[in-house]
């Protein structure tokens, strides 16, 4: 049975101070690590020490929303995996939809990065979605073949136990538009057969994948309930703790089912 993983991407939001309250907020809620559901929180980079103090013997873990593939070296504005296990970080989110459509990074970029944090034994959350006009034109499976082909070029089945994928359909984040139930699961269950065809049965298996577009309180069961669907991948509903806690006590609530 896959373990649920509830994971906030607070993206460029927060200050340290709201930043620090969230925080304290959700390390009150889930005191220590429920074996049932897995909890992180990707702030922004300058505040992961903050974060990462304020978290720390809870059951909240924390990561980043983004590393480079060097060495520490001259590489101005950029940060690296070394950094963020230096500072606790246990997670690394790679390949969102932000980075790819707005910062323009392909996905040789991200196979880099994925390979990078997991050399750093960072938990490696890698998102894939289409664009609307790719659904719209039957695209779905095509992009999520070429972006699983390329963020994982490489990767050994060994890696498995350190890899999350995060479908996130671009047209659903930050829209209000959520995939509904069937779209999701027909999405994951295409990734999961995607594992099965270039790994095996039991990374297929064993791999959880998460949603993301648009969860809230309110459409996260029946979301989480799907059969392929193993945990969510938060953007907005994140940012503020009576939206994100009904989420994470959601999967909580249906890992005892
Ligand atoms: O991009 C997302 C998480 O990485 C989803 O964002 P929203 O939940 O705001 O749609």
């Amino acid at each position: 049975m896959r373990r649920f993983l509830v994971a906030g991407n607070w993206k460029m939001n927060t200050t340290k101070e709201s930043g620090a309250q969230l925080a304290q907020a959700l390390a009150s809620e889930v005191p220590s690590e429920n074996p049932a559901v897995e909890v992180l929180v990707c702030p922004p980079f300058p505040y992961l020490t903050t974060i990462g103090e304020i978290v720390s013997g809870s059951g909240v873990g924390f990561g980043a929303q983004n590393c480079y593939h060097e060495a520490p070296g001259a590489f101005t504005g950029e940060t690296s995996t070394e950094m963020l296990t230096d500072v606790g970080c246990r997670s690394v989110i790679l390949g969102h939809s932000e980075r790819r459509h707005v910062l323009k990074e392909t996905d040789t970029d991200i196979n880099l990065k994925v390979k990078k944090a997991l050399e750093a034994g960072l938990q490696v959350v890698l998102c894939v979605g289409e664009l609307q006009s790719e659904r719209e034109s039957d695209q779905t499976e095509t992009v999520l073949n070429t972006q699983m082909t390329g963020g994982l070029s490489g990767v050994d089945a060994s890696a498995f136990g350190q890899i999350v994928i995060a479908y996130e359909p671009v047209w659903a984040i930050g829209t209000g538009l959520t995939a509904s139930p069937e779209q999701a699961e027909a999405a994951h269950l295409y990734l999961r057969n995607w594992l099965k065809d270039q790994y095996s049965a039991e990374i297929a298996d064993s791999t959880r994948i998460l949603y993301g577009g648009s969860v809230k309180p309110d459409n996260a069961k029946e979301l989480l309930s799907q059969e392929n669907v193993d945990g969510a991948l938060v953007g907005g509903a994140s940012l503020k703790a009576e939206l994100f806690i009904p989420i994470i006590q959601a999967a909580v609530e249906l890992s005892a089912e």
